[in-house]
């Protein structure tokens, strides 16, 4: 677990990650602007994939096998290759792969152009099932797929894991507001838009702008009294318990309506300061993947915030690909932390000793 001499601890492995999540950056944004409804694959979950997910996996590993070269390679990722290695998905295939060679010869960085085969094998790198020893990247290629595709918010986020335990994490929001995270899902004439969150254990977190702006620190709000609060949450009602949130919300004392955005998104503008809470609370049976908060947790733990299971648990991210949470996931200062808990509990006994509806 330790750096190279005189260099800060993951040093090297921030920088790569922080090249790799904007090199994909470029690719979503491309697809985002042409989005083209032929593209959109259904997976066998029924979540929408588009070639920009996969087109952004293959970009992330490939510059992760680029710039880091010692050790062995591991990557935990969403996407796998199996859609596309139906004989219908040809088409699909050969759009993502001049989608990533059309990136790579405009980015400039890598001499390398990929083969619809070098694209297949790229995505399964991101095969591996993470646990609790050694280091494993963690790769979301797109979260807030749905959002992407409504022209909403959405991340490239991307983390490692070292001995089961989240060390850095970077969030890459092209369509996050940088001067001003106020209008989240609106347009922002005037604003920079495009944002980069990065943290490494230990070190504080950071945003600079996707194009590479100088990085400044950054810290969850100080709102201690919750009427001052706003929250976050899922845009999507089938991601989240919208009435939960909203009983949570009510007797802790908010008083802001909640802001719905795709992604992890949330948490960048959490660990920045713009609002002060987000909960997630799935529908009863859904099981949390590591990909879609560990880039997003250490972010906002790292801005000085806290990030806990329902129960005030800290995240386990060693479990393997899944997170073994206890009810839902809720983030936010350390003030507030105490009340919202409670809050929580609460409302999960209520809601559990309503008449269920006929
Ligand atoms: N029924 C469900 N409940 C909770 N989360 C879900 C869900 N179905 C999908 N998701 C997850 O919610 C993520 C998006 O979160 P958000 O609502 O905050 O934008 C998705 O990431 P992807 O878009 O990467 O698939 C997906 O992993
Ligand atoms: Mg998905
Ligand atoms: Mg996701
Ligand atoms: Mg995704």
């Amino acid at each position: 677990m330790s750096g190279s001499a005189g260099s800060p601890l993951y040093a090297a492995e921030l920088a790569a990650a922080k090249k790799a999540v904007a090199l994909a950056a470029r690719l979503c944004q491309t697809v985002q602007q042409e989005i083209l409804q032929s593209d959109i694959q259904s997976k066998a979950d029924k979540s929408p994939v588009t070639v920009a997910d996969y087109g952004s996996q293959v970009l992330v590993s490939l510059a992760l096998n680029m710039e880091v070269t010692s050790g062995s390679f591991s990557m935990v990722a969403e996407e796998d290759s199996e859609d596309l290695r139906k004989d219908n998905a040809e088409e699909i295939l050969e759009h993502i792969t001049d989608l990533v060679n059309e990136t790579l010869a405009e980015n400039g960085s890598y001499n390398i152009t990929l083969s619809k085969e070098g694209i297949l094998s790229a995505i399964d790198t991101g095969k591996s099932e993470g646990g609790p020893s050694g280091r494993h990247w963690v790769l979301d290629p797109i979260d807030g797929t749905k959002g992407f595709l409504r022209g909403g918010q959405y991340a490239i986020a991307l983390a490692l894991l070292d001995e089961g335990k989240v060390v850095l994490g970077v969030l890459g929001c092209p369509n996050l507001p940088l001067t001003s995270i106020s209008n989240l899902n609106g347009s922002s004439s005037g604003d920079q838009t495009g944002a980069l969150f990065s943290a490494t254990i230990g070190c504080g977190a950071e945003v600079e702008s996707l194009e590479g702006s100088p990085p400044q620190k950054i810290s969850v709000c100080t709102i201690d009294n919750p009427v001052n609060a706003s929250f976050f949450e899922s845009y999507e009602g089938a991601h989240t318990m919208h009435d939960l949130t909203g009983s949570i919300a009510e007797k802790l004392g908010v008083q802001a309506p909640p802001v719905r955005i795709d992604s992890q998104a949330k948490y960048g503008a959490l660990a920045c300061g713009v609002g002060a809470i987000y909960l997630r609370f799935p529908h009863k049976g859904y099981k949390e993947k590591i990909w879609d908060h560990a880039a997003g947790a250490i972010v906002v733990t790292e801005a000085g915030g806290v990030v806990t299971d329902a129960s005030g648990n800290d995240l386990d991210f060693s479990k393997g690909r899944f997170l073994d949470v206890d009810t839902g996931i809720i983030a936010t200062n350390k003030q507030l932390m105490p009340s919202l808990l409670k809050s929580v509990q609460e409302a999960i006994k209520e809601k559990s000793q309503a008449p269920s509806p006929l």
